[in-house]
């Protein structure tokens, strides 16, 4: 999704954005009165000068001179005053619009189906949050904003300009405009090259990050010069760049200055020559040349405002589109059984990763768990072991054939009770930045401490949590970060223990924990699966043994059925995966 050129379809917008605005009205229509006060004080002052030329010093009146000063200063006032105000209503405005936003946008992602994050990187998700949505916050705060006050500015300076002569302002229209444009025009150009000056800084530092990091590569093939050398070209093209840039902004200051200032003397020239034809006075001469410099800025301004309209739009259309989109697998609905028996079954199931058309992991999968069964699935590396596991918690639809629990197709369900009574722990279970007791109590937020306590009693994770000076309220850091690898497993079991599933997935960890910590988890995971239907993807030959029954998977499909000892007494794949020691390897 490339940037800028995601335009939204019309009438799409405003609609959504109005919903989003809406709560805020008040505070805007309050933040627009403080800015069409703003901008009329704005356009007042050079009355004063007028009044001080014209009146006060052709009648040699100090009374005059200090009235008309003493007025502007009022007129400063209300303006500080006024922009004050406007700046704390639209921005605050904005925040809020924006917070609404991120929220939704947040609590919207979340519903969508899992296949979804499977084909966009975290980064751009992650990037519509922050950045789309940054642009968009700047654009509905300060520059909405300031183009409005830029807009009124430019209208009631013309007409101030047409009140004080028609004549020269005709005059003023055929010189001014252009070169504010043309000098707005040439400042964008201008920012496309530093853009461009930053990337190739930025290629420039990748060249040297890679270095940086792989020194003991870059050490050990002597390769010290050609990295400096290929820094040195990288630096050379920006340079080179760069070098263009100055020489384009230096004549674009010299024309841009001169083309100003002529514009001006132009007016001057115009305007001096009716002074002395007597068809202006000289104070209405200088509050002109003052209008005709508030109008230029605020159409400088206003040509900006526009550019950075059309790249908030481009990020509006990309958010709103997020906003819109209408999950493949509805997260709620469907009939909700008293209770579960646990029995499950996969028909003739055929499953393919969207984001990985052109290979079916599963091609006609059979597989029966009776209730309360221990089955343990077997088979080669990429066999499709955690997708059957990831189909029974219905992360995804299969393509054919279906998965029934107590013989109800698991679509017909409704998905939040469907997960509740499938329990999953994985090899590396994923802990959240916060305390022990908050990981445990996020299979049920509202248990007990005593419940907690129990949990991780059962899980055998009590004595080890007491242990810390802090309990059930130490923090173990982001992802968990703070605890080894067996604490993390026996903490995702006590969460398993108060989700009390009728159905268990277990994910057997790979690495290995020492004697005495695989000696707990075993201990844990043999007390939790007590009584549930449970589907355990082994890795251990002692976890085969215990199991009621094997199932070996291969190419995406059951090839052999039966306990340990039978499957070994048999020529077959499970055989060949024993001796290799590799049993899901
Ligand atoms: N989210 C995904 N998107 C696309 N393809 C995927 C995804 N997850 C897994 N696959 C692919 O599907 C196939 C089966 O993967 P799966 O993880 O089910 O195998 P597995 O038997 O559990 O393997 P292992 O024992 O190595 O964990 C693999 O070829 C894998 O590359």
């Amino acid at each position: 999704m490339s940037d800028e050129q995601a335009v939204p379809r019309p009438g799409e917008l405003p609609r959504q954005l109005w919903r989003l605005i809406r709560p805020e009205r008040r505070r805007l229509v309050a933040a627009t009165g403080f800015l069409v006060l703003g901008s009329a004080m704005g356009l007042v002052y050079p009355q004063a000068i007028r009044v001080i030329i014209d009146v006060a010093l052709q009648r040699g009146s100090q009374s005059w001179v200090d009235a008309a000063a003493l007025g502007m200063l009022a007129v400063f006032a209300v303006q500080g005053v006024a922009i004050g105000f406007r700046h704390v209503l639209f921005n605050v405005a904005g925040e809020r619009v924006v917070a609404r936003l991120r929220e939704s946008l947040f609590r919207h992602l979340l519903q969508q189906e899992v296949a979804l994050f499977d084909a966009l990187r975290t980064g751009e998700l992650a990037s519509r949050l922050s950045q789309d949505v940054a642009r968009l916050s700047g654009s509905i705060g300060q520059n909405l904003a300031g183009a409005l006050g830029n807009v009124l500015t430019t209208l009631g300076g013309l007409a101030l300009l047409l009140h004080t002569s028609p004549a020269l302002t005709v005059w003023m229209l055929a010189v001014v405009p252009p070169v504010a444009f043309g000098g707005m025009a040439y400042g964008r150009r201008m920012q496309r090259t530093s853009r461009e000056v930053q990337d190739a800084l930025a290629r420039a530092q990748a060249v040297a990050e890679e270095a940086l990091v792989g020194v003991r590569t870059v050490r050990s093939f002597v390769a010290e010069e050609t990295e400096a050398r290929r820094y040195a070209e990288a630096l050379r093209h920006a340079l080179d760049l760069a070098r263009r840039g100055a020489v384009a902004m230096g004549s674009f200051m010299a024309l841009g200055s001169f083309a100003g200032f002529a514009a001006a003397a132009a007016v001057l020239w115009r305007g001096g020559r009716m002074v002395v034809a007597g068809e202006l006075t000289a104070g209405a001469l200088m509050s002109f040349l003052v209008y005709t410099l508030l109008v230029a800025f605020s159409l400088g301004a206003l040509s900006d405002a526009w550019a950075e309209f059309m790249r908030a739009a481009g990020a509006a259309a990309r958010v709103f589109e997020l906003l819109d989109r209408r999950p493949a697998m509805a997260p709620e609905g469907g009939r909700v059984p008293a209770s579960a028996r646990g029995h499950v079954h996969l028909e003739g199931v055929r499953f393919t990763y969207a984001s990985r058309p052109e290979a079916e992991v599963l091609r006609g999968l059979d597989l029966t768990l009776a209730p309360g069964e221990r089955v343990a699935l077997v088979g080669p590396s990429g066999s499709g072991k955690s997708t059957v596991a990831a189909l029974l918690g219905r992360l995804y639809d299969p393509d054919a054939g279906r998965v029934l629990l107590d013989g109800q197709d698991v679509r017909d369900l409704d998905p939040r009770w469907l997960r509740r009574q499938v329990g999953t722990v994985s090899q590396e279970p994923l802990l959240f930045s916060g305390t022990v007791a908050d990981n445990i109590r996020y299979a049920r937020p509202d248990a007990s401490l005593e419940e907690v306590e129990a949990a991780a009693r059962a899980a055998n994770a009590h004595d080890f949590i007491t242990r810390f000076p802090e309990g059930y309220a130490t923090r173990v850091g982001e992802r968990g970060a703070q605890l080894s690898g067996g604490q993390k497993q026996r903490i995702a079991i006590a969460r398993a223990v108060l989700k009390d599933p009728r159905i268990l997935v277990l994910d057997e960890a790979t690495s290995a924990l020492d004697a005495e910590s695989e000696h707990l988890v075993q201990e844990a995971l043999d007390r939790l699966m007590q009584g549930r239907t449970t589907l355990v993807i082994a890795h251990r030959l002692s976890t085969v043994r215990g199991a009621d029954r094997v199932l070996v998977l291969e190419g995406g499909a059951v090839v052999q059925s039966g306990d340990h000892a039978s499957l070994l007494g048999q020529d077959g794949l499970y055989r060949r995966l024993v001796e290799r020691q590799a049993l899901a390897l």
